[in-house]
C-alpha cells in the first residue's frame, strides 16, 4: 500500500481545535499520514491565547529536514509562523527540500485577537514565502492586509485574490468565512475564478476552521487529486466539521473532525 505523506509547519494548539493538532487530524480523516514541524507552542482554549513559545529556529529546521530527508513530504501546508525569521527558514527548507505543493494558510491573528504574526513579519509572507506557495488560503482581513484593499463584496475578494496572484502563487482562494450570508469562498487560479458554496451556520463553534480547511487541500493534493477537487472536498470536510459541532469548552469550540467521514460512512 502507497500512502500519501503530508507535512504541517504550523503552531501546537493546546485546546486541540487548531494549528497541528488540526491538521494531523484532518489529515488522518482523509488518509493521509500526517507529520508535523512545530513552529511555537501556544498555551490556548476555546477562550483565547494564553501564551506563546516559540520553537528555536534550529530546532524547526531540523524538524523540517528530520522528516524530508526520510519520509518524504507530498505536500505540506503552513499555519502560524510566528516571526519573519521563521517565515524566511520555511521559504528556504520549502525550496532545499522541492516541497512543490505547499499551501500556505497565512495565519495572523486568532479569533480571540490574540496575534499569531508579529505585525512587521507581513512582508516577509509577501516578499518570501507566497513565491514559493503552489496556494494560499487567506481569510477576508488576511487578505486586506496583504492587498492594502477593503473588503466588503465577492468583487472586492475577486480583486484581492487577483492581487495576492500577482505576488507569486499559483492558486488562490480568498475565504467568505468572515462576510456576511452564506460561506462563499472564491478561488482563482491565475486566469479564472470558481466559487466554493456553503449555506452559513449560526454557531460559536468555530475555531480553527481555516486549519482544518487548508489542512484539507494539502491531503487532497497529497493524494495527487487535481487542483479543483481538492478544494472541492476540503470544502465539503469543512462544512461537515462546523455542522456538526462537538459543542465543548466555553467559547470558540473547535469543529468537529470526524463529520465528513461519518457522513459519508
Ligand atoms: N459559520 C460558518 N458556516 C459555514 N461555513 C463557514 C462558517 N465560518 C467559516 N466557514 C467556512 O470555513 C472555511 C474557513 O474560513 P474562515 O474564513 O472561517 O477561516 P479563518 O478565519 O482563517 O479560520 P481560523 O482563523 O479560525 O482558523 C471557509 O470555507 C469558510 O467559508
Ligand atoms: C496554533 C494556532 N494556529 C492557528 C490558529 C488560527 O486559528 C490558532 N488559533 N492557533
Amino acid at each position: 500500500m502507497k500512502v500519501a505523506r503530508a507535512l504541517t509547519i504550523a503552531g501546537s494548539d493546546s485546546g486541540g481545535g487548531a494549528g497541528i493538532q488540526a491538521d494531523l487530524k484532518t489529515f488522518q480523516m482523509l488518509d493521509v499520514f500526517g507529520m508535523s514541524a512545530i513552529t511555537a507552542i501556544t498555551a490556548q482554549n476555546t477562550l483565547g491565547v494564553h501564551g506563546i513559545y516559540p520553537v528555536p529556529l534550529e530546532g524547526i529546521g531540523l524538524q523540517i529536514d528530520a522528516v524530508a530527508t526520510d519520509l518524504g513530504v507530498d505536500a505540506a501546508k503552513t499555519g502560524m509562523l510566528a516571526d519573519a525569521a521563521i517565515i524566511r527558514l520555511v521559504a528556504d527548507k520549502v525550496k532545499e527540500h522541492n516541497i512543490e505543493k505547499l499551501v500556505v494558510d497565512p495565519v495572523m491573528v486568532a479569533k480571540g485577537g490574540a496575534r499569531l504574526l508579529q505585525e512587521q513579519a507581513q512582508d516577509a509572507l509577501i516578499h518570501d514565502l507566497l513565491p514559493v506557495a503552489f496556494m494560499t488560503t487567506p481569510n477576508i482581513p488576511e487578505a486586506e492586509v496583504l492587498t492594502g484593499l477593503s473588503i466588503r463584496s465577492l468583487v472586492d475578494m475577486k480583486e484581492a485574490a487577483k492581487r495576492i496572484g500577482d505576488m507569486g502563487v499559483k492558486y488562490v482562494i480568498v475565504k467568505g468565512g468572515h462576510m456576511q450570508g452564506d460561506a462563499i469562498d472564491i478561488v482563482f487560479d491565475g486566469t479564472s475564478f470558481e466559487q466554493l458554496d456553503s449555506k452559513r451556520f449560526e454557531t460559536p463553534h468555530t475555531h480553527g476552521t481555516g486549519c482544518t480547511f487548508s489542512a484539507a487541500i494539502a491531503a487532497e493534493l497529497a493524494k495527487g487529486r487535481p487542483i479543483f477537487e481538492a478544494v472541492a472536498t476540503a470544502k465539503a470536510f469543512i462544512t461537515a466539521a462546523i455542522r456538526e459541532s462537538l459543542g465543548i469548552g466555553h467559547g470558540h469550540g473547535p469543529t468537529n473532525h470526524w463529520a465528513y467521514f461519518r457522513s459519508n460512512l
